[in-house]
C-alpha cells in the first residue's frame, strides 16, 4: 500500500494546489489562533472548495468548543476532524457522536509513558494521530517541528489506523517510515520555508521521498 500523505497548515491556494499537485492524500487546515497556520473559517471553506474530490479535507482543532465546531462543520466541506489539544476520550467520543465525521486523536509522545494512551484513545476515535509531545509551555500542542524517538513505538500492535507525526522534513521521512511502519505521515514545519509559509519544492521533495523508497 502507497504511504498516505497529509500536508497541515495550509492556508493559501498556492499550498492547496502544490500539495494536491504533489499527491497528498489529506490537507489539513489550522484553527488555532495562536499558530502561525491559523485560518479563518472564510478562507479555509474558500480553499476547501476547490480541493479534488477524493482527497480529504481535515480541521485541524484545539480543545474546540461545540460552537466553534458548528461552526466549522456548518460552514465548509470536512471529511475528518483532528483533535489536537487535551480533548479526553469522553469528548472524542462526544464530538465523533455529535458531527458525524471521522475523528483522528492526536496523542503527544515523548517518553515510554505516554504510549499507553494510544490504546485508550484508539478504542473512541477513528485514527491516531501520534505527535512529539510539545515542550512545557510552549504556545502550540503541534506544528513545533520536533520529533520523538521513533523506537517507542516501533513494535507497538495498534488498535486503528495511526499517522505519524512529528519534525518530519523530506530528509527524514524515509528513516521515520522505516523505524516505526507508518502507513501515514503528517508534515507541517518541514515543508514551509519560514513559520506558516509553505514551500511547494519541499512539498514535493517530501512526497517525492517516500515515493523513490
Ligand atoms: O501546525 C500547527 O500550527 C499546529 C498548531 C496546533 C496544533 C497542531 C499543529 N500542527 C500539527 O502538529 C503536528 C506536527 O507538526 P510539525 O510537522 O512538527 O510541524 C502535525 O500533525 C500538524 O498537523
Amino acid at each position: 500500500m502507497e504511504t498516505r500523505v497529509k500536508i497541515c497548515g495550509l492556508k493559501t491556494p498556492d499550498a492547496v494546489s502544490a500539495a494536491v499537485e504533489a499527491g497528498a492524500q489529506y490537507l489539513g487546515f489550522v484553527f488555532f489562533p495562536k499558530s502561525p497556520r491559523h485560518v479563518e473559517v472564510a478562507t479555509a471553506r474558500d480553499l476547501a472548495l476547490d480541493v479534488p474530490v477524493g482527497v480529504a479535507k481535515v480541521a485541524l482543532v484545539v480543545n474546540a468548543t461545540d460552537a466553534e465546531l458548528d461552526r466549522i462543520t456548518s460552514e465548509m466541506p470536512l471529511d475528518m476532524l483532528q483533535l489536537h489539544g487535551k480533548e479526553s476520550p469522553e469528548r472524542v467520543a462526544e464530538i465523533r457522536s455529535r458531527y458525524g465525521l471521522p475523528v483522528m486523536k492526536a496523542v503527544g509522545v515523548a517518553s515510554a509513558e505516554d504510549v499507553p494512551a494510544l490504546d485508550a484513545y484508539g478504542m473512541v476515535c477513528d485514527q491516531l494521530l501520534v505527535d512529539a509531545k510539545a515542550p512545557k509551555g510552549a504556545d502550540l500542542p503541534g506544528g513545533n517541528g520536533l520529533s520523538f524517538d521513533w523506537r517507542l513505538i516501533s513494535k507497538r500492535a495498534w488498535n486503528r489506523p495511526w499517522m505519524l507525526a512529528g519534525g518530519l522534513t523530506p530528509e527524514n521521512v524515509v528513516l521515520a517510515i522505516q523505524m516505526t511502519g507508518a502507513k501515514q505521515v503528517d508534515v507541517s514545519s518541514g515543508v514551509e520555508r519560514a513559520p506558516g509559509v509553505k514551500d511547494a519544492g519541499k512539498i514535493r521533495a517530501f512526497i517525492e521521498a517516500i515515493r523513490a523508497a
